[in-house]
């Protein structure tokens, strides 16, 4: 079977499913597979919204659906919740504060170009019984600074498969010629504590190794956007930026483009992935994320949102998510590492990382 017929074969699959994304909710009545860079290419002008999700590997193809737009929103499994039944990590905690450090080595060898990679780890959760990923995904949506998403993945596989999650990062808003971006990166802990939470915030604002991971994400999407902008404005330093569990040294950057028809998918190909989940320089990011991760990212820490009729549209990073299929669930978190990145505060900062999507699973921390 060729692969245009696996694909509409996968396409004709998931016709039917619903699919959220923030507040916006529907049934997927079409669906297109391709690269993200492809879809730019071709520049044609989609005749509706369409909605969707692209993988951390710009290589690989992602998905696009048309929806008939729908509030309400099937109850998958009327059954009771799962419940945890056992958790993997891959790879154990000890072998992922091995890969940072031997990154943040590398980072601090003024012969290797690497200034920073985004090293990521992946916990497996096996449950008593079929997950539900919109209840997931409700769950989520509870916290208002976060973009809750439950979408479906098509494919030759006997579940479906569902991406879900809750993302804090807003990678790309284009409303005519206007452009916006809000990249996050440098990461605390929230804590119960109002005087605790208010410390940790203040050392986050005040941290040299959070500023300088996050300074090299705000230098890579100022300098991919700058030929395309007549203005790019970029605020000198951070903001502190919040979710209901992490505080993120965060950046709003916003333009006017020089051509205000320069299609959003294009600018999103030139964008993704940013340091925020790679690294830089991209190439030795890759290589050293390639080298560190036992596991296929997927759509974790790829870009998901929609595109309408006029090439505008609203993309955000793929973060705090989970593939979830049948009663099985992997759960992705990754830290910048940088060369002052000390192994075990990275391995608490994933399994801070992590809080959002084990409290909406039900999975204790000490599981
Ligand atoms: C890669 C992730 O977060 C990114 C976004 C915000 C802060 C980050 C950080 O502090 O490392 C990461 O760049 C993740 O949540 O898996």
């Amino acid at each position: 079977m060729s692969e245009l017929a696996i694909s509409l074969q996968s396409a004709a699959s998931c016709a039917g499913l619903p699919l959220r994304l923030g507040s916006l909710g529907g049934v997927i009545e079409e669906a297109q597979s391709d690269t993200l860079a492809n879809l730019a290419r071709t520049h044609s002008p989609f005749d509706r919204r369409m909605y969707g999700a692209f993988p951390f590997a710009r290589e690989k193809a992602g998905w696009l659906y048309g929806i008939r737009p729908d509030s309400h929103q099937a109850d998958l499994n009327k059954a009771k919740p799962a419940r945890a039944l056992d958790l993997c990590r891959l790879p154990s905690q000890d072998a992922y504060g091995e890969a940072v450090a031997a990154t943040a080595a590398q980072v601090a060898d003024a012969a290797n170009p690497l200034r920073k990679a985004v090293l990521a780890r992946a916990l497996d959760l096996r449950t008593d019984r079929a997950l539900d990923p919109f209840a997931v995904a409700k769950r989520l949506g509870t916290d208002p600074h976060v973009t809750a998403y439950c979408l479906p993945l098509p494919g030759r596989r006997a579940e479906t498969r569902w991406l879900v999650g809750a993302t804090p990062e807003l990678l790309l808003r284009k409303t005519g010629g206007d452009i916006r971006s809000h990249p996050l990166a440098g990461s605390a802990r929230r804590r119960e504590d109002a005087r605790e939470d208010a410390d940790a915030r203040a050392a986050l604002l005040g941290s040299e190794k959070d500023n300088v991971e996050h300074r090299v994400v705000v230098e890579y999407i100022h300098d991919i956007l700058a030929p395309y902008c007549s203005a790019l404005s970029v605020p000198d330093a951070p903001q502190l930026d919040r979710t209901a569990s992490m505080w993120h040294l965060g950046t709003c950057i916003d333009g006017t483009l020089r051509d205000a028809d320069t299609p959003c998918l294009e600018l999103l190909a030139a964008l993704h992935p940013t340091p925020a989940v790679a690294g830089a320089p991209l190439r030795e990011a890759l290589q050293a994320i390639a080298e560190a991760e036992p596991f296929d990212r997927d759509f974790y820490a790829g870009t998901l949102g929609w595109v309408n009729e006029a090439n505008d549209g609203e993309w955000h990073v793929t973060l705090r998510c989970a593939m979830i299929e049948g009663r099985a669930a992997r759960l992705f978190a990754g830290a910048g590492i940088v060369a002052a990145s000390d192994p075990l505060e990275e391995v608490a900062e994933t399994r801070a990382k992590f809080i959002a999507m084990r409290r909406a699973l039900g999975i204790a921390e000490s599981l």
